[in-house]
């Protein structure tokens, strides 16, 4: 028989990644993008998942990996077309994410036209910390995050520099995207992005909440 699933440990449930892109205007600038006057969306698959005591791997195909720290919003409830007044009903909690980027495939995407698949969804680019209960952080627009490489710290940002709040992203997303229990929604990552190393490690945390420690390893994927 199958065990029950648990929201606590939702990255086993296969759902979708939906990423929100450039959802700071100082993140969008420090890579040269213009302000979004509409969320810019992507998507990961489940498999992109790690969690801390395994490594973060390097593709082989890129040379200049980054991370990006985000506030990750589990969906508990699903929905279509969910008004933002309702939104935060379709939340069970939060987890601390990283967004990791291979970024010399992105710009080459870019220019190209091409999607962004190779640079965003690879296996382990999507480490994730422990599932935060709702009630742990009661408004996701006051959320401090934070990553250090090495003890050095990289970036440094506030939900409340999000050009698109927790509430519309919910309703926009699920406009055009169902939204079903034990998705993941990564609401974009603050400035201060840049390149990580084979056998860096990482730590990244949400002031008072939660903290995780990574390394990036040497087998390539
Ligand atoms: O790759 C990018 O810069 C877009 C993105 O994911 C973010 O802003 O968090
Ligand atoms: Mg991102």
């Amino acid at each position: 028989m199958m065990a029950s699933r648990n929201i606590s440990r939702f990255w086993e449930w296969g759902r979708k990644i939906i990423c929100v892109g450039r959802n700071y205007a100082e993140h969008a600038k420090e890579l040269k993008n213009a302000i979004p006057t509409e969320p810019v969306l992507f998507l990961k698959p489940p498999s992109a998942y790690v969690r801390e005591g395994s490594p973060i791997l390097v593709p082989l195909y890129s040379s200049n990996l980054h991370h990006e720290v985000e506030l990750g919003v589990v969906i508990g409830k699903g929905g279509t077309a969910i008004p933002q007044s309702a939104a935060m009903e379709h939340v069970a909690g939060y987890a601390l994410c990283l967004d990791m980027t291979a970024r010399d495939i992105q710009d080459e995407c870019k220019s190209k036209g091409l999607p962004w698949t190779l640079a965003k969804a690879f296996n382990t680019s999507c480490p994730v910390s422990d599932f935060i209960p709702k009630d742990r952080i009661p408004d996701p627009g006051k959320v401090k995050l934070w990553l250090k490489v090495n003890d050095q710290l990289r970036q440094s940002g506030c939900t409340s520099q999000m050009i698109f709040s927790v509430p519309y992203l919910i309703s926009y997303i699920s406009e055009f995207i169902s939204l079903e229990e034990g998705d993941l929604i990564l609401t974009g990552t603050p400035k201060g992005v840049s390149a990580v190393q084979e056998h860096d490690e990482l730590q990244a945390g949400i002031e008072d909440v939660v903290t995780m420690n990574f390394k990036q390893k040497s087998k390539r994927i």
